[in-house]
């Protein structure tokens, strides 16, 4: 059977090995032509995940058409500014997997990635992997867990069968709204972390920020009709564990930098993809609109998109009207 992953960068790479390592054909297709000359020429994905072979069986190609062709499953690893775009040109496939974490804000209001590829494909099967998962781990197999949900069972447990194996344990849901919105705002809340881990803060300051965080996730996800447990699992809970605390993050890493006095510039300069920074600016179009209120989130996008300083913005949430937890 072959799978095509469209998108070559660190997390469509690592999906790419976990297929491979399945036995499954894989092609991969990378954007750039000289990006697929590369992965082909070297076998390694230099750029994005360097040090790690990539196998026979897995066929890097800038040639949607051949990458596409025969295929039983699109796994979708492209940033989520750039989903549309790239797929609505593409020849179609008979089913899709997300692994993009954003969110969008459109004209239908806000947009999770899995209605985003819907639309630009016109392919209803559409499922969504999310988890406490960096490539960085995965591409090496160290163990880890994900979950795949989609509002067929019969596709997330494709999905399962194809991308489960000894290092890579997947499990199947039924809520794709709680499963991708975990996924998109714990990088928002990971932007926040990095702050705390920049101005060093303490242990506790990121303990109680990510406990409040996790609140502010729910309430929100369960208004947009997703399941509550949901966000207490891997793609919720364990997710907003692994972006807050890990070194590999890039969400994390760039609320580090913020605290340093990086501009917005330079974050949307970065060769990596920081998707933390257009999920919040989504957010806050919305929370504009609804007039519900997401403090964590909010307090990141006045950080991020106007400037502030974050100590001053801390100093606003701590002095929020005392309530009961
Ligand atoms: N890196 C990780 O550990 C994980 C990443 N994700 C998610 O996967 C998605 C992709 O992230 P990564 O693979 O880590 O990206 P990356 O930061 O490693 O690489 C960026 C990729 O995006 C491509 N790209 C940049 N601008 C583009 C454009 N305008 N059009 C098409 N492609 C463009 C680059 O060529 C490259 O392949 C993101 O939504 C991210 O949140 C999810 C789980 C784990
Ligand atoms: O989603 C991720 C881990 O599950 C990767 O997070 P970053 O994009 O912050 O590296």
């Amino acid at each position: 059977m072959k799978i095509t992953v469209i998108g070559a960068g660190a997390w469509g790479t690592a999906v790419a090995l976990l297929a491979a390592q399945k036995g499954l054909e894989v092609a991969l297709w990378a954007r750039r032509p000289e990006q697929a000359e590369a992965l082909q020429a070297m076998r390694e994905n230099r750029e994005y995940l360097p040090g790690v072979a990539l196998p026979a069986n897995l066929r890097p190609t800038s040639s949607a058409d051949e990458a596409l062709e025969g295929t039983a499953l699109a796994v979708v690893a492209v940033p989520s500014r750039a989903l549309a775009q790239t797929l609505a040109p593409m020849p179609k496939a008979p089913a899709y997997l997300s692994l993009t974490k954003g969110l969008a804000y459109t004209a239908h209001g806000l947009t999770r990635m899995s209605q985003v590829i819907a639309e630009a494909t016109g392919v209803e099967r559409v499922a969504a992997l999310s988890g406490p998962n960096l490539a960085e781990e995965i591409a090496r197999f160290q163990p880890a867990a994900s979950v795949v949900a989609a509002a067929e069972p019969g596709l997330a447990q494709q999905v399962q069968k194809l991308l489960g194996g000894p290092s890579f344990r997947v499990y199947t849901s039924r809520d794709l709204a709680g499963v991708e919105l975990g996924g998109a705002l714990k990088n928002v809340i990971a932007l926040a972390a990095g702050m705390v881990d920049g101005l060093r803060l303490g242990d506790n300051a990121k303990a109680a920020l990510m406990t409040r965080a996790l609140r502010e996730i729910v309430r929100f996800g369960v208004a947009q009709g997703a399941h509550s447990e949901t966000f207490y699992g891997l793609s919720g809970l364990g997710d907003l564990i692994a972006t807050c605390t890990s070194l590999h993050s890039r969400n994390r890493g760039a609320g580090e930098k913020i605290a340093r006095g990086a501009t917005l510039e330079e974050l949307e300069a970065s060769k990596q993809v920081v998707e933390g920074v257009y999920t919040v600016k989504a957010l806050h179009a919305w929370g504009q609109e609804s007039g519900v209120e997401l403090p964590i989130t909010e307090a990141v996008y006045r950080v991020v998109y106007r400037g502030e300083r974050p100590l001053e913005v801390l100093s606003d949430l701590m002095g929020r009207e005392a309530k009961p937890e």
